[in-house]
């Protein structure tokens, strides 16, 4: 008899419409999906997203960031939602608040974000207009562990797209975040399956992942 491997319980950080965070919810709809959302947080009391999560059945708050006098307060209200939510993964969705390096450093390994470039190429934001400005031909985004500096961690998996003659910022988006919902569920499963975990500063990949990872990293 196969013993049922417990989920890793995930919660999602937002700001804004939450379009990955529906994604991720979608596919962890599957049974044997190895993660279960279990927890939508915002910074923004006015996210779309926060409807959207309530929507499909998932607890869904606000910690409006306005209402703390610093960074460590905001982010210690978000630790205490966490820890009582029983959270193992943090997944960051369109989350646009810098986080202090005590959080980060308490969930290293545990923290991931999505990222629209090829990291570590146009890290901030305004990438799509910095892609076109510099004349890419491919650009993309990037799954990485979140660490203290921004943008910067290590890259578990990335998706590439062509920049096609007449692109403007609008339809490049277009393009990248088709590729975000199909990376970020698979990065998702991918660590919380133990296939890919952070060991010194390096992702290291599962001998069983590897090919889940060459799969991942295909066009
Ligand atoms: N310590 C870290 N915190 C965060 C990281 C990270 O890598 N290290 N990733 C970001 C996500 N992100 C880009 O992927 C990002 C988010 C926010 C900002 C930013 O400039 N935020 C401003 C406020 C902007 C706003 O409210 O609209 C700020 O925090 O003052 C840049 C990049 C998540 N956090
Ligand atoms: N620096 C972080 C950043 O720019 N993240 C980007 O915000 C968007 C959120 O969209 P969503 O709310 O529809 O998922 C996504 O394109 C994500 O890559």
């Amino acid at each position: 008899m196969t013993v049922p491997v417990a989920k890793k319980r995930v919660a999602i950080l937002i700001s804004g419409r939450g379009s990955n965070m529906v994604s991720l919810i979608e596919a962890a709809r599957a049974p044997d999906y190895p993660a279960e959302i279990v927890l939508v947080l915002s910074n923004r009391p006015d996210a779309a997203g926060l409807a959207r999560a309530q929507a499909a059945g998932i607890p869904a708050r606000a910690v409006d960031h306005k209402a703390f006098p610093d960074r460590a307060r905001f982010d210690a209200a978000l630790q205490a939602e966490l820890d009582a939510a029983g959270i193992e993964l943090i997944v960051l969705a369109g989350f646009m608040r810098i986080l202090t390096d005590a959080f980060v450093e308490a969930w290293s390994g545990r923290m991931i974000n999505i990222h629209p470039s090829l990291l570590p190429l146009f890290k901030g934001t305004h990438t799509h207009e910095r892609a076109l400005e510099a004349g890419m031909r491919l650009h993309g985004c990037t799954v990485h562990y979140v660490v203290p500096e921004l943008d910067a961690g290590p890259i578990v998996a990335q998706a590439a797209v062509p920049v096609l003659p007449g692109d403007d910022a609008d339809s490049l988006a277009a393009r990248v975040i088709v590729q975000e919902h199909r990376l970020y569920p698979q990065a998702v499963a991918l660590i919380a399956s133990g296939g890919a975990v952070l060991d010194g500063g390096r992702v290291r990949f599962a001998e069983r992942a590897r090919a889940a990872e060459d799969a991942l990293l295909s066009l």
